[in-house]
């Protein structure tokens, strides 16, 4: 079977019971409403019972950040046309060029290879990348003995997620890893600026939809306005924030963090730190007392060191992802603004390059828009217009 097919089954075509599915989701909003029709009964009785309200502690009950109000409850989007969105400005830009070169070239050379070189060096895939994707290509189709460069454009699709994953080809996602013992701790470094704090905001939000409870570290005491950004970001999503006031010492605040996640039970810490570039010994300093602390309190914790990268900025993610993993040992990366750019092919060079997995990836500004990286997700998203156009042409054919 052909790869475009592959992922057309995997994430277009609808899965089995997908109308069972549906008839629980509507069973499950009937009883919600109930829920809350209940709720608002209750709250005429406020005036009787104040004290209750207070011996329920913030993030006891995990709701939705804005319930309600800014962000209405949706039909959830799948992975597929959540990463098709996201992607929409580097597919627009990787599709037309293909199509330009297959249009162009109408028969497989070298100049056809060439010329692709360019434009997935161009979409930022990285040139030791698109070197071994070249590479793989060109055997690829002289053992399939292709001609047509039409034929080739599946071929890419299916190189891009074997070179992702490697050779060993497991087609596993990326999911952060956890404490099967207690409470889960997770460090975010990364520079300023970089949408290190909307990524805190929701990945706690995405905890919380899980059902774990949730603590957050106002670890970056360096950044005037880090420690408000943060706290709002609590309030929205209901999460307790553990702070101290600016210019104190990162590692007491997480140290307090810890101890505060473990008294409220919660099930995951996640601690922000402040990103300062400029000085590379500080930064070194600085996380790697932190890290202690943290592996002092949690024995096996930070679970992740997760490194916040904007897609936007190309080279310079990358030149900062260098000393990041120079200055501590990053687990993964987390691309935010994936949605703004058309070179999302970053991707490929930070797994390439840097051998570092990118864990999850910001595909929008809402809290919903955090989605945990997949490669087939992600091919898919590139190719999504060419595995729609190659089913017409087989309807039509
Ligand atoms: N389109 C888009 N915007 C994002 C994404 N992630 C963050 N942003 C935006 O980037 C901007 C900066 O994000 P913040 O989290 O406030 O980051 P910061 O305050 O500049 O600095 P740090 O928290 O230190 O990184 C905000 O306007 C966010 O909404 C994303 O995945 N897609």
């Amino acid at each position: 079977m052909g790869f475009f097919k592959k992922l057309k089954e995997k994430f277009v075509v609808e899965p089995e019971g997908k109308e069972e599915n549906d008839e629980r989701k509507e069973e499950l909003e009937v009883e919600k409403e109930s829920e809350l029709e209940a709720d608002d009964s209750t709250s005429e009785l406020e005036g009787e019972t104040e004290s209750v309200e207070e011996e329920i502690p913030s993030d006891e009950e995990p709701t939705l950040p804005s319930e309600g109000e800014e962000e209405p409850l949706q039909e959830e989007e799948s992975i597929a046309s959540k990463f098709k969105n996201g992607l929409a400005k580097t597919r627009n830009s990787f599709t037309s060029k293909i199509n330009d070169l297959v249009a162009r070239y109408r028969t497989v050379d070298e100049d056809f290879f060439e010329e692709l070189e360019e434009v997935l060096i161009s979409a930022d895939v990285g040139v030791s990348a698109v070197m071994e994707i070249i590479e793989e290509l060109e055997m690829e189709v002289k053992r399939q003995n292709i001609k047509d460069t039409k034929q080739v454009k599946e071929v890419i699709s299916e190189k891009l997620v074997e070179l992702y994953y490697g050779n060993d080809n497991q087609q596993n996602i990326e999911e952060l890893k956890q404490n099967p013992e207690g409470l889960t701790v997770y460090l975010i470094v990364g520079v300023n600026g970089v949408g290190k704090t909307t990524t805190i905001g929701k990945l706690a939000h995405q905890l919380q939809s899980e059902g774990k409870k949730v603590t957050l570290a106002a670890g970056d005491t360096f950044r005037a306005g880090a420690i408000e950004q943060l706290d709002e970001w609590g309030k929205r999503a209901n999460v307790h924030v553990v702070k101290h006031t600016e210019g104190s010492d990162p590692a007491a605040v997480i140290y307090d963090g810890i101890q505060s996640a473990k008294s409220r039970k919660s099930d995951v810490l996640i601690c922000d730190t402040a990103g300062r570039l400029q000085n590379k010994v500080n930064l070194m300093n600085e996380l790697s007392k932190v890290k202690r602390v943290i592996e002092r309190e949690i024995p096996g914790a930070p679970h992740e060191v997760l490194l916040v990268l904007d897609a936007t900025t190309g080279q310079n993610a990358m030149s900062q992802a260098k000393t990041f993993s120079e200055s501590t040992d990053v687990s993964g990366i987390v691309l935010t603004k994936l949605d703004g750019t058309a070179k999302g092919g970053i991707v490929l060079a930070i797994r390439n390059e840097l051998e570092i997995p990118v864990k999850l990836v910001g595909l929008g500004e809402k809290v919903t828009d955090l989605e945990t990286f997949d490669a087939n997700a992600f091919v898919y998203g590139l190719f999504a217009d060419m595995i729609e156009d190659q089913e017409n042409e087989e309807e039509e054919f």
